[in-house]
């Protein structure tokens, strides 16, 4: 994406200057991250670089100890709403008894009055089920489904909250690989009306999807666009390019000595 294009959208997330610590120590440091509307952004980077972290701030869950974040133009605490999260399937408590129309109708928690759901929720929690796939279970328990079909309702949950962006967090890592092309292909979908954001360690599926990629380890290594250099690899991932490349595609890496970008 060139900068002439991203100037005609909105900025939907704004990140200046952040500075994460947890329990005294720090997490994330000068993070400075602009996503645009219908950005379908892809953020890898090694266990413990805190992505799930970044997600969470940009939720409002974790508090910055320096830096802001905006959220279409507001600070998270006036700005609720807008954002929704797919956790980790493994955060997910399969034992939990409910079945997948309760679990998404929890997506309408925010606007529920009173004790009941509305009918506006229930013709909402009906369409996503749709959407995903996943209305002709709706009366299944949460126990009784495959990671896939789990992770499609969690999608949905989060879509019932009617979010301008959908924050992903390795929304993959339980679905077994013949099922994850159909889930991207629901993700480019949505993409088209909503921005996405997705964390994941698979760099050579979400390559395919996403429309930009950044690296994080403490910092974050962005350049709004697909290709990422050998540098921000080398210094995401603090280890020699080599290592990494064999695991990446070549045409997420630009083109330097020894290795021909396409
Ligand atoms: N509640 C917490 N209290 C203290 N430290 C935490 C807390 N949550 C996470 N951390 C630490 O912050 C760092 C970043 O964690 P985070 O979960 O954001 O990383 P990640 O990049 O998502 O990792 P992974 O790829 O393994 O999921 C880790 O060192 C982790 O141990």
């Amino acid at each position: 994406m060139d900068r002439m294009d991203r100037e005609e959208r909105k900025k939907v997330v704004e990140i200046e200057n952040l500075l994460v610590k947890l329990d005294g120590r720090t997490v994330l440091e000068e993070v400075n991250l602009s996503v645009y509307e219908k950005d379908f952004l892809g953020i890898i980077g090694p266990n413990g670089g805190g992505k799930t972290t970044l997600l969470k701030t940009i939720l409002g869950l974790v508090t910055a100890e320096a830096g802001t974040v905006k959220i279409m133009g507001k600070r998270i605490s006036e700005n609720r709403g807008q954002v929704a999260y797919v956790p980790q399937y493994a955060a997910f408590d399969r034992s939990f008894p409910v079945n997948v129309w309760e679990v998404v109708l929890m997506g309408r928690l925010g606007s529920k009055r009173g004790r009941s759901y509305s009918g506006l929720d229930q013709e909402i929690a009906r369409e996503v089920l749709k959407r995903v796939e996943m209305y002709e279970l709706r009366h299944r328990r949460i126990g009784e489904l495959s990671g896939g079909e789990i992770q499609r309702v969690l999608v949905a949950r989060a879509l019932a909250g009617r979010p301008e962006i959908l924050l992903l967090d390795e929304p993959t890592a339980s679905i077994d690989s013949r099922f994850q092309a159909g889930f991207y292909e629901l993700l480019e979908e949505l993409n088209r009306e909503m921005t996405l954001i997705m964390v994941s360690h698979d760099i050579s599926a979400i390559s395919i999807y996403v429309k930009t990629l950044a690296c994080l380890n403490r910092k974050l290594y962005y350049q709004h666009s697909k290709e990422l250099s050998p540098e921000m690899i080398e210094k995401g991932y603090q280890c020699p390019v080599e290592l990494i490349a064999h695991g990446v595609p070549h045409r997420v890496l630009a083109a330097h000595d020894g290795v021909v970008g396409s």
